[in-house]
C-alpha cells in the first residue's frame, strides 16, 4: 500500500498491481468471494514485488557507493597529479630561468661583457646582434669555409637563432642567401642537420658546393646509389652510437620530403640519432609547400608534421621566399611550431623566431623595353641589347614556349652570343652539361622556359630578359639575376600586341585575366616606380605585406630611384601630355559599329580600321551585314567619316597602347572564340564603353571630366650613369656607379611622325595577322649578319599610364583618367618603308 500511496502522492497513475478501488455491484455474495480471492492473489504478488524492490535498491545503492569511492580515489589521484603538475611547472620555470641566465651569460654585454652595448631588453633577445659568444666563430667560418666576407639581410640573426637551438622561420627573397642560414650554424653544432628539399637537382647542387668547400655533406635521394646509401646509414649509425668524432660527422644530410614520408629505414635512423643526441636540426626548404594554401603544395610535405611529434627536442627551421601570412600560419600549425616572435626582440625561450628580408632587391634594375613586331626585329633588339650592355656577361632569356627558347638561342648564337637551351624536354644529361658550361662561362646566355629556376645558383648573372605572362613570373624569374649582390638588369620586352596572345594563353586559368591585366599595367606604365608597382600589386594579390617591399632606407611606397620609370621621372621635360579622349571615342565607335554589323575584330584589325590603314575590313559572322558576294570569308568595312568622324590620328603603336589601356580599364573586353586548335581573341565593347559612345563628337568636345590624356615622351629618358643601388645591394658597403648607359636611350622621333614600328615583332610572342596563333609556331630567325657591339637601338614605343580624376561632375563616376604615352625614338630601327626607300624600292 505504501508503494501505491507513494505513487498516488506523486500524482502518477500507478500501473503497478495493488488493491483495486471498490466497484459498485448488485451481487454482493459473489462479490465478496471474488474479492477474497483477489486479495489473496494481490498479497502474494505484493510480497514478490517487495522482494524485487529491496534487491534492486540494494544493488543500486551498492553501485552508487562503488562509484563514489572510485571518484574519491580519482580525486586523490587528481590532487596528486595537480601537485606533480605544479611541481613540474615550478621546475620548468627554474629551468627556463637557468636557460635565460645561461643565454645571458653567452651574450656579451649582459653578463659576460660588462662594457657591452647593453642592447638587450629584459627578457628578449636581439638575434641580429653581435652579442653572442659564438659570433666570432661564425664569422671566421663564414670567411674561411664559404669565402663570404659579410652577412647580408637577416642572415646573422637566423644563424644566431639556429646556433641557439631555436625554432626558426626565415623568409628571404630568391637569391637572398637562405642556404647559409643553416649551413653555417650546422658547422658549429654537434650532430647532423637534416635538410628537406623538394628537388633532387637542387640537392645535388648544394651538396656539390658544400663538398667543394670541405663540408661533410651527403644526400639520400633516388639518385643515391645503393652502396653509397649503405655507407651513409653506417656512418649515421656510428654517429648515433657516439663512435664518430665531432669533426668527422656528417654535418648536413639532404633528403627529399618523400623519404621522410615513406622510408621506414630512414625514420629508424632518425630515431637512433635522436636517442644518441646527434639530431641537430631539421631544415625545411621551400616550406610554403607544406600548406595547401601555398602556391606549390606538395602532399609529401604534409607528412613533416611527424617531426615535432616524434622528435620534440629537435629544432626546426622553415625557409621560403614567398610565404604570405595566411600560408605561414598554416605552415606553423601543420609543423606544430609555436607562434612567431620577432627575431630582433625574441622572447628568451618561447616561440618560433621569425626573420624576414625585403622582397625587393636593390641591386636589380627593372626595366621594360619595347619589342618589335617581327621576329627578326625582336631578335635584333635582344642581340643589340646584349652586345651593347652585357657583352661577354652571363644572362638568361626567359621565353614563353620551348620552341621560342630554341629559336632565340639559335639567333643569339648566330650573332656571336654563345647560347644554350633549357626546357622540360631537354634531357637531364644535356641540362647538366649546359648548366656546367654556363657556370664555367663557356656558354653566356641560357634561353629557357620557367623550368630553369629552382637550383640555379650562379652569382654573376648580370641580365635576365623576360617575356612573362604574369608579374609573379617576372618577379620570380628576376630572382636569378645578381645573386652575387652586384647590379643586374631585369628587362621585360613588351609590345601591346602581346596582350592578345597572352590573353588566349591564360583565358582558362584561375585569375588568369586579373594577372594578365596586372602585367599589362606594369608594362604600359612609364611613370610609376617599378618597385612601387610590385609592392601595390603583390600586397593586394598575394597578401604579401606592403612592408615586405620596404628596405632599410626606404618604405615600400617610396620610389626606388633606379628603375627605368624613376630614371625617366628625373627629367621633367621627358614627356608632354596630349588629350586622346576623341581617339578613344573613335576606337570605341568603330568597335560598336563592327558589333552592330555582326562582325568581330582582332586587335591589329581594330588598329587598321580605326586608323583607316591596311585592309581595314573585319570578319563578319553568319547573319551579319556583309560586303561583296560569293564564297570565302565574309568581310565588312567601315565608313570612318560617318562612324567615327574620321581616322584616329595616332601612330599605329600609340593606337595599340591606347587599345590596351582601354582594355585594362574596362572600356574594351576580350571576346574568345575557340577552335579545335587554338583560341582566337577578339575585342568588343566593355562595360564602360557606353560612357563615351553614347556621346556625340560635339558633346565630347565639351566634356570637362573623364577626359583621356596621354603623356608623350619628348626626349629620351635619362638613364645614364645610373647609380649602383647600395653597395652590394644587400645593405653592405657602398659601391660604385654602374657603367654608363648612355647608349640606352637615343633621341626619339617627333610626335606624329608616321609608321614607326611596322617591322616590330617578336619571336617570343609571334602573332599572326589575325592575332590568332598556335603555340610554338615561330617564324625562322632573322638573317645573322650584323655588326657586333653596335649601340643599342631602342625601337619606338608609347607607354600609357592612367591618372584618375576625382571630379564627379558631368555625370562621371569619379574615375576620370588620363594616359601618358612615350614618344617614339628618333633612332628607332628602320621601318619597312625606310628600308625600302633606302633600297630604292617603291613603297
Ligand atoms: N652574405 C653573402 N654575401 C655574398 N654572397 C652571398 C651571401 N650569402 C649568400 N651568398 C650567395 O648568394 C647566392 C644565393 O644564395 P642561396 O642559394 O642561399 O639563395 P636562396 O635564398 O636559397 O635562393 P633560392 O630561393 O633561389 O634558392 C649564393 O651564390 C651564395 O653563395
Amino acid at each position: 500500500m505504501a508503494i501505491e500511496e507513494h505513487a498516488h502522492s506523486n500524482g502518477r497513475s500507478s500501473a503497478r498491481p495493488g488493491p483495486s478501488k471498490p466497484q459498485a455491484s448488485t451481487h454482493v455474495g459473489t462479490l465478496n468471494q471474488k474479492s477474497i480471492r483477489r486479495d489473496a492473489a494481490a498479497s502474494t504478488s505484493n510480497s514478490k514485488q517487495n522482494e524485487n524492490y529491496l534487491d534492486c535498491r540494494k544493488d543500486l545503492q551498492q553501485r552508487i557507493a562503488g562509484i563514489e569511492s572510485e571518484i574519491q580515489s580519482y580525486d586523490e589521484e587528481l590532487r596528486k597529479i595537480q601537485d606533480v603538475r605544479a611541481l613540474r611547472i615550478r621546475e620548468k620555470r627554474d629551468l627556463e630561468n637557468q636557460l635565460e641566465a645561461l643565454r645571458q651569460q653567452n651574450i656579451f654585454g649582459v653578463v659576460g661583457n660588462p662594457q657591452g652595448k647593453g642592447k638587450q631588453l629584459k627578457g628578449v633577445l636581439d638575434y641580429g646582434s653581435d652579442d653572442f659568444q659564438w659570433v666570432p666563430q661564425l664569422k671566421t667560418k663564414l670567411q674561411k669555409v664559404f669565402g663570404i666576407q659579410n652577412f647580408r639581410l637577416c642572415q646573422q640573426g637566423a644563424c644566431n637563432a639556429n646556433v641557439d637551438g631555436r625554432d626558426v622561420v626565415c623568409i628571404m627573397p630568391t637569391g637572398g642567401g637562405k642556404s647559409l642560414t643553416y649551413q653555417l650554424p650546422a658547422l658549429l653544432i654537434t650532430g647532423c642537420t637534416i635538410v628537406i628539399s623538394p628537388l633532387i637537382a637542387l640537392i645535388m647542387d648544394q651538396v656539390h658546393h658544400l663538398r667543394e668547400a670541405g663540408v661533410e655533406a651527403s644526400m639520400l635521394t633516388g639518385a643515391t646509389s645503393k652502396d653509397e646509401t649503405n655507407a651513409i646509414y653506417a656512418r649515421l649509425r656510428a654517429m648515433a652510437d657516439g663512435e664518430v668524432p665531432s669533426n668527422r660527422e656528417i654535418k648536413l644530410l639532404y633528403v627529399t620530403p618523400e623519404r621522410v614520408a615513406k622510408a621506414k629505414r630512414f625514420l629508424s635512423i632518425l630515431d637512433k640519432l635522436y636517442a644518441g643526441d646527434r639530431l641537430a636540426r631539421f631544415v625545411i626548404d621551400e616550406a610554403h609547400c607544406v600548406s595547401q594554401m601555398g602556391h606549390s603544395f606538395r602532399p609529401d610535405y604534409r607528412s613533416l608534421h611527424v617531426l615535432k611529434q616524434m622528435y620534440p627536442r629537435v629544432p626546426i627551421m622553415a625557409l621560403s621566399a614567398t610565404c604570405p601570412p595566411r600560408v605561414l600560419e598554416d605552415v606553423l600549425k601543420i609543423l606544430k611550431m609555436k607562434p612567431i616572435v620577432d627575431g630582433r626582440a625574441a622572447h628568451m625561450h618561447e616561440g618560433t623566431v621569425y626573420f624576414t628580408a625585403p622582397l625587393y632587391r636593390k641591386n636589380l634594375n627593372y626595366e621594360v623595353l619595347p619589342k618589335p613586331s617581327s621576329s627578326a626585329g625582336a631578335l635584333k633588339v635582344m642581340v643589340d641589347y646584349i652586345l651593347a650592355e652585357h657583352k661577354d656577361e652571363s644572362g638568361i632569356v626567359y621565353c614563353l614556349t620551348k620552341k621560342d627558347t630554341e629559336e632565340v638561342a639559335k639567333g643569339l648564337s648566330e650573332n656571336g652570343i654563345k647560347s644554350g637551351v633549357y626546357h622540360a624536354d631537354v634531357g637531364d644529361a644535356d641540362k647538366e652539361a649546359l648548366h656546367r658550361r654556363w657556370r664555367d662561362g663557356k656558354v653566356k646566355v641560357v634561353c629557357a622556359t620557367i623550368a630553369f629556376g629552382l637550383g640555379i645558383d650562379k652569382g654573376d648573372v648580370r641580365f635576365v630578359l623576360h617575356h612573362s605572362k604574369t608579374l609573379e613570373a617576372y618577379y620570380q624569374e628576376s630572382g636569378r639575376a645578381g645573386r652575387d649582390g652586384k647590379d643586374a638588369d631585369c628587362v621585360m620586352f613588351y609590345r601591346p600586341q602581346d596582350a592578345m596572345r597572352l590573353s588566349s594563353m591564360v583565358c582558362t586559368d584561375v585569375d588568369g585575366q586579373t594577372k594578365l591585366y596586372n602585367i599589362l599595367r606594369f608594362a604600359q606604365s612609364i611613370t610609376e616606380c617599378r618597385k612601387v608597382i610590385f609592392a601595390k600589386c603583390f600586397s593586394h594579390t598575394s597578401q604579401l605585406s606592403m612592408s615586405s617591399w620596404a628596405t632599410e632606407d626606404k618604405d615600400a611606397l617610396t620610389p626606388c630611384g633606379h628603375c627605368d620609370n624613376c630614371a625617366r621621372a628625373e627629367r621633367e621635360d621627358s614627356f608632354e601630355q596630349k588629350d586622346v579622349t576623341v581617339q578613344a571615342w573613335q576606337i570605341l565607335k568603330v568597335v560598336d559599329e563592327v558589333g552592330r554589323n555582326g562582325g568581330r575584330v582582332t586587335m591589329s584589325n581594330l588598329v587598321d580600321l580605326a586608323r583607316g590603314t591596311g585592309k581595314a575590313t573585319y570578319d563578319i559572322q553568319a547573319g551579319g551585314r556583309r560586303r561583296g558576294k560569293g564564297k570565302g570569308k565574309e568581310q565588312g568595312d567601315i565608313d570612318l567619316g560617318a562612324v567615327a568622324d574620321g581616322k584616329v590620328d595616332l601612330s599605329k603603336e600609340q593606337t595599340e597602347f591606347l587599345i590596351i589601356e582601354l582594355l585594362v580599364t574596362g572600356y574594351l573586353t576580350e571576346d574568345y572564340h575557340s577552335t579545335a586548335y587554338q583560341t582566337n581573341v577578339y575585342l568588343k565593347a566593355g562595360a564602360r564603353a557606353v560612357r563615351l559612345t553614347r556621346m556625340t563628337k560635339e558633346r565630347l568636345d565639351t566634356l570637362t571630366v573623364d577626359r583621356i590624356v596621354c603623356s608623350f615622351v619628348k626626349h629620351a629618358a635619362a638613364k645614364r650613369g645610373r647609380k649602383s643601388k647600395a653597395g652590394d645591394g644587400y645593405g653592405n658597403a657602398k659601391a660604385s656607379t654602374s657603367k654608363a648607359k648612355g647608349t640606352r636611350f637615343g633621341k626619339r622621333k617627333r610626335l606624329g611622325e608616321e609608321e614607326e614600328g611596322e617591322d616590330l615583332a617578336g619571336p617570343l610572342m609571334e602573332v599572326d595577322e589575325d592575332d590568332t596563333w598556335e603555340e610554338d609556331i615561330i617564324p625562322p630567325p632573322p638573317p645573322p649578319k650584323r655588326k657586333p657591339a653596335a649601340p643599342r637601338i631602342k625601337p619606338p614605343r608609347a607607354a600609357i599610364t592612367v591618372v584618375r580624376s576625382d571630379d564627379e561632375d558631368e555625370g562621371g563616376d569619379g574615375t576620370g583618367w588620363s594616359y601618358s604615352m612615350r614618344q617614339p625614338d628618333e633612332d628607332s630601327p628602320p621601318t619597312k618603308r625606310r628600308r625600302r626607300a633606302a633600297a630604292k624600292e617603291p613603297i
